[in-house]
């Protein structure tokens, strides 16, 4: 069921001092910031050989990612997503073995203009999870 690793994101406090560590430090081709108002994050997309990094940080008072750098002050991995050919086939099969599918279970447009869904990091050894339908 789950193919591809999409991207692997990271919170980060500053994302500009990120955004310049990734191009400057670790010579990485860095996207410009995005802000995903919907999902309550400015992301900046790093293009990597093989996958890509997501910076994210909170966009307006219901951020998710908030509370995760609130715990997390210097920030963190955040969730990895993995690309799927049918979120709904995927969500459905999930459920049915018992994982929560965050949210209303509704696939919303992610950052890629395709629809995600969140998994919870307790039913996935403490690791946030989202899925992308390619
Ligand atoms: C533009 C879209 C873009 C894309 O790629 O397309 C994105 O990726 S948007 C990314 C931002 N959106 C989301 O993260 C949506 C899904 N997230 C959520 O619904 C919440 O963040 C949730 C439910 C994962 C966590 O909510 P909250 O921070 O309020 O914490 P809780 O008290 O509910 O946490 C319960 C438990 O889980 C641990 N936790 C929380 N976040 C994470 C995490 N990212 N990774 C691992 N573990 C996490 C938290 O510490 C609690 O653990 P406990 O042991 O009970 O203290
Ligand atoms: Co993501």
């Amino acid at each position: 069921m789950i193919g591809r690793l999409n991207h692997v994101a990271i919170a980060v406090p500053d994302l500009e001092a990120s955004a310049a560590q990734y191009r400057d430090t670790l010579g990485a081709q860095v996207g410009p910031p995005l802000d995903q108002p919907d999902h309550g994050v400015t992301v900046v997309f790093i293009d990597l050989p093989n996958t890509k990094i997501e910076l994210l940080h909170p966009l307006g008072d219901a951020s998710p990612v908030a509370a995760f750098l609130e715990r997390n002050p210097s920030g963190g991995i955040h969730h990895i997503c993995y690309e799927v050919d049918d979120i709904g086939a995927a969500a459905a099969r999930l459920r049915a073995g018992g994982a929560r599918v965050l949210g209303d279970g509704t696939p919303r447009i992610g950052a890629h203009g395709k629809p995600v869904l969140f998994l919870h990091p307790k039913d996935f050894n403490g690791c946030l999870i989202e899925l992308e339908q390619i």
